[in-house]
């Protein structure tokens, strides 16, 4: 095919001639994107070609973006719903544009997907060229994109708008997008994602350092507390963080974070109200706040610039695990185990923590400083489970990546194995998992010399596998040969532990470090019910509160979710990697909190939304829905 890299003009042109003469001539930021991607020599005519991350490496990125989810999730949630109803997706991304979620209508998703608008995908505009999330992330502001104002013409069906999300010092922490079908006007899609964005930085902002004071702006007092005020973090005299909102009030830039700046606009500093002025001399409204209380538990995090910690988004790692003195014990005998070469099965109900044991022995192990692979072998395609496990060679199937692939044993090499729901695995492949472990090598797809591996094995499952061996569902050899130590983990509600586990993870969350509290009647409702989805369930329910409460409140009993508060069987969560499932759950939460929002404030629609960090009229839309899906 000829190539088609060219000037905007000749795009503009080419497009006038696909679509008719009436193709408008672009914004100036589309123009600058288009003018990029050509001098890129990226050809508009052409599908670009984009390597999705493989399996192991989307648990990699997940991993290093689980706090960025879950800050943006209330937000997320709320934008769902106008997603789902106007045929469109709303979509996160991490700093570099790599998309972690797609949340929406099922049927624009499966469209989107064609074009590869799917998690596991960059759209970076130097590999999908003038897109909104790539443009976005270049341009550092809100920008839509809306057909055929796509640079490569497959993306022509969609109409996207994204916004970066900025932490307190500015740097881009990731990138919040609504997509929908080209077709449909998406009049209000930029705005809705504008408000998002306001709503998770102000939050971000909501953990301060002990010893800063917040200086909080807005022209209009009424608009002081919520989300669109501007907010300034000092340490002493010197701005450590920001929102955009504070830094376009004093008319200061990014270069303005680390420096001292407000004196020269009238701040006497006086914690109390204040009367400021802008950069243009027209008065400001004003609250200078002292030093919230001092973090419960929590050590302080490290600091995305020198001074000021974002918690939980500059530097997520994973968190010690909480385990009792009897799973202790059971932690060091597996990892003599499997230090021996033994392999180990844990056996337990979903969210009781089976993967974080076999992340703890791994971490406990001679083996510690080689990869995890965690498979999870009911999440994969029956199709596709035997060529991720086992690699496969160059061409050894259609739509195979042109240098063949490793396969998930070979990159477990040196390290550990976790083969989790090891129940699920198709009969089929039992045989040649049981093969590559006997003879400890693997023979990739489309291979005829196989290739010699090491690694320990722990496998997972909620079934009975021995069960499962009579039934004849699971091979009795490969059964033997993998579960000679089994480990059962408890179900939380046989936990003794339950108001200590509580306590620990709810200072976890960010809850302390906003002086949020649980009351003891809600800490002991939360110790008393029965989270058929076990430590899961429990962590992602306090999460939840935690980002629902306004700073410095003391949850009671009518924050918690329906039946948890009276200690009745809060509904299972399905397993948290299956993501529809997982939206559903923290709908039922949120759609419980603002119930509880409503009872609360005796009704009062606007007092409630604020107490939730929302607008009015999601409140209104989303407890609409609700009574109409009841009706
Ligand atoms: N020991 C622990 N300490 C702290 N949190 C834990 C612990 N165990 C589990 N959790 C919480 O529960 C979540 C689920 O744990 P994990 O994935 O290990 O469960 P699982 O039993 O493997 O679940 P599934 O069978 O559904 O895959 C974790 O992400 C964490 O939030």
């Amino acid at each position: 095919m000829q190539s088609r890299v060219s000037t905007p003009r000749t795009l503009l042109a080419a497009r006038r001639q696909a679509f008719g003469p009436g193709v408008a001539e672009p914004p100036p930021p589309i123009l600058r994107s288009w003018e990029r991607c050509a001098a890129l020599g990226l050809d508009f005519g052409t599908r670009p070609r984009i390597e999705p991350l493989s399996s192991v490496e989307m648990r990699a990125a997940f991993d290093r973006n689980e706090a960025l989810r879950r800050r943006c999730r209330p937000e997320i949630e709320a934008l769902h719903a106008d997603a789902r109803a106007t045929g469109g997706l709303v979509i996160l991304t991490d700093a570099g544009g790599l998309i972690l979620d797609t949340l929406g209508n099922d049927s624009f998703a499966g469209r989107a997907a064609q074009v590869a608008l799917r998690p596991g995908v960059p759209w970076s505009e130097s590999l999908t060229g003038t897109n909104a999330i790539g443009t976005a992330l270049i341009e550092r502001r809100a920008v839509e994109v809306r057909g055929a104002e796509h640079y490569f013409e497959p993306h022509r069906i969609l109409s996207c708008a994204a916004m970066p999300i900025l932490g307190p010092d500015g740097a881009v922490l990731g990138i919040l997008d609504l997509t929908g079908p080209a077709g449909i006007h998406q009049g209000h899609a930029l705005g809705l994602v504008g408000l998002a964005v306001d709503a998770i930085e102000h939050r971000v902002l909501d953990a301060v350092p002990a010893g800063c004071e917040v200086l909080r702006l807005h022209r209009d007092p009424a608009l002081l507390g919520t989300p669109r005020e501007g907010v300034l973090v000092f340490e002493g005299r010197r701005i450590i963080g920001a929102n955009r909102h504070g830094l376009a009030l004093l008319g200061l830039g990014w270069d303005a974070i680390g420096a001292e700046a407000v004196g020269r606009h009238g701040a006497d500093l006086a914690p109390g109200p204040l009367a400021l002025r802008d950069a243009q001399g027209d008065p400001l409204y004003g609250r200078l706040q002292g030093p919230p209380a001092p973090p419960r538990r929590r050590p302080a995090p490290e600091s995305a610039r020198p001074g000021f910690p974002v918690p939980g988004l500059s530097a997520p790692g994973p968190e010690a695990p909480i385990l009792d003195p009897a799973t202790q014990k059971l932690l060091a005998r597996a990892v003599r185990l499997i230090e021996a070469g033994i392999p180990v099965v844990v056996e337990g109900e979903t969210g009781t923590g089976k993967e974080v044991f076999a992340r703890s022995a791994h971490a406990a192990c001679a083996r510690s400083q080689k990869p995890f692979v965690a498979v999870n072998c009911a999440a994969l395609p029956e199709t596709l489970i035997e060529a991720e496990l086992f690699g496969y060679e160059p061409g050894a199937f259609t739509g195979a990546a042109r240098h063949g692939a490793k396969g998930l044993l070979r990159q477990a090499e040196g390290g550990l194995l976790f083969l989790d729901e090891i129940g699920d695995m198709p009969l089929s492949l039992q045989s040649r998992l049981l093969r590559a472990l006997q003879e400890r090598e693997v023979l990739p797809v489309g291979g005829t010399r196989p290739v010699p591996v090491d690694f320990a094995l722990i496998c997972a499952t909620h079934r009975d596998l021995s069960r499962m061996v009579e039934a004849g569902a699971f091979r009795a050899d490969l059964y033997y040969r993998i579960a000679p130590y089994r480990v059962r983990l408890a179900p939380l509600r046989d936990r003794p532990d339950r108001p200590a586990l509580v306590r620990e993870l709810w200072a976890r969350t960010d809850g302390p470090a906003r002086a949020v509290s649980l009351s003891p009647s809600c800490e002991a409702a939360l110790a008393g019910a029965t989270w058929p989805g076990n430590l899961r369930q429990l962590a992602a329910c306090l999460k939840a509160l935690a980002a629902l409460a306004e700073p410095g409140e003391v949850l009671d009993l009518d924050a918690l979710p329906e039946g948890v508060a009276a200690g009745a069987v809060a509904p299972a969560p399905p397993p948290m990697r299956r993501p529809e499932p997982e939206a559903g759950r923290l709908d039922a939460i949120a759609q419980d909190a603002m119930r509880a929002a409503l009872a609360a404030h005796g009704g009062n629609v606007s007092r409630a939304a604020r107490s939730l960090g929302i607008s009015r009229s999601t409140l209104y839309r989303r407890c609409l829905t609700e009574q109409a899906a009841r009706a």
